[in-house]
């Protein structure tokens, strides 16, 4: 049988209408309109492609972007500059470093000065702290992404094997916090793989849900998957021009029972709930709801 294919691009859609629902609302209540300001160090393509998505997002959705695109020879300082900038600009809500920052700017350096109140990538170390404590302020944009999409399905998480490839800080790490909390949409039991894991293949084989985030072109086989499994597909891969994920699709999809497709599968998530984040922000800042 083959499996259900999570449509992130109609499961986004629909939680893009609802937040700008939410925004209109919140204009109104409040005169003030929620603003994202994305940061663009260098010319990735890949991030560019990212980025732009994103603005029209925000667009539709009623919440104001700005894109500040700097030149990959910034210096980090110059860099420090522009986010302290934001971080006092009262009209500025979101802040977002797109990554990888040229090899010259320690990441840790910038996303740690980051306001965290504005820190919609919950990418700074007191918003991390809040998630591993199970209260967060900001849910990081893939995970919180991911686990509607797992939410779609119906699939009881609760006592499940989830075992996680990748251990990355925006991806891998922060989604074994989400699942491993309490609640609906979680309560699994989490297993985390990386490069130095041994036995990948038999832990893989073992799960219930699988999450690929690794960076390895159609590194999932249909051998790996468990019958019955969910399988969440992160990766994001440009192969002879295509984009491809880390889960060789067509052939897993019919051991599965349920996939997420690349494209059109946890990136246009990723974005809904970068959206979703905005708002929280503007809210928290203008002391509409408490943080
Ligand atoms: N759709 C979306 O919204 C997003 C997609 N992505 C995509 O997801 C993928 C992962 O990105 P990201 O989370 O930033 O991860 P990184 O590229 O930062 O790290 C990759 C991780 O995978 C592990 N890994 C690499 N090769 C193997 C292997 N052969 N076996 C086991 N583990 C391996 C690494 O292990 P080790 O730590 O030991 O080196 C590391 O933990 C990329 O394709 C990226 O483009 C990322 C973010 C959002
Ligand atoms: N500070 C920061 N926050 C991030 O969340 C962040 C980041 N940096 N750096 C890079 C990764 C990657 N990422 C993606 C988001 C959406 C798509 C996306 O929209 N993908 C579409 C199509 C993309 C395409 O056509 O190339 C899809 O999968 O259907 C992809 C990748 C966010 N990241």
């Amino acid at each position: 049988m083959s499996a259900e294919i999570i449509d992130g691009k109609a499961l986004s859609a629909s939680f893009r209408e609802q937040i700008a629902q939410e925004v209109a609302q919140f204009k109104a209540e409040s005169q003030v309109v929620p603003h994202l300001t994305a940061i663009l160090v260098g010319d990735d393509p890949a991030s560019a492609v990212y980025v732009r998505n994103k603005e029209r997002a925000c667009e539709k959705a009623g919440i104001q972007s700005t894109l500040k695109r700097l030149p990959a020879e910034t210096t980090e300082a110059e860099l420090i500059d522009l986010v302290q900038q934001l971080n006092a600009d009262p009209e500025v809500h979101g802040i977002l470093v797109q990554l990888p920052l040229p090899k010259h700017i320690n990441e840790t350096a910038i996303l740690d000065i980051v306001n965290p109140l504005k820190d919609v990538d919950a990418f700074h170390p007191e918003n991390v702290g809040l998630i591993v404590q199970g209260r967060p302020r900001y849910l990081p944009c893939t995970p919180y992404g991911i686990q509607q999409m797992i939410l779609s399905t119906k699939m009881e998480t609760g006592g499940k094997h989830a075992v996680i490839l990748g251990r990355s800080e925006i991806v891998g790490k922060p989604m074994a916090m989400l699942l491993i909390q309490r609640g609906v949409g979680a309560d699994a039991t989490v297993t985390i793989c990386h490069s130095r894991t041994q036995n990948l293949k038999e832990i893989v084989r073992s799960a219930d849900i699988i999450i690929a985030a690794i960076g390895q072109p159609e590194f999932v086989t249909a051998d790996m998957v468990k019958p019955g499994a969910i399988v969440i597909d992160v990766g994001i891969n440009r192969v002879d021009g295509k984009l491809v994920g880390d889960v060789a699709f067509e052939s897993v999809k019919e051991v599965a029972s349920a996939i997420t497709p690349v494209p059109g599968g946890v990136g246009p998530m990723t974005i809904a709930m970068l959206l979703k984040n905005t708002l929280a922000a503007a809210r928290i800042l203008t002391g509409k709801l408490s943080d």
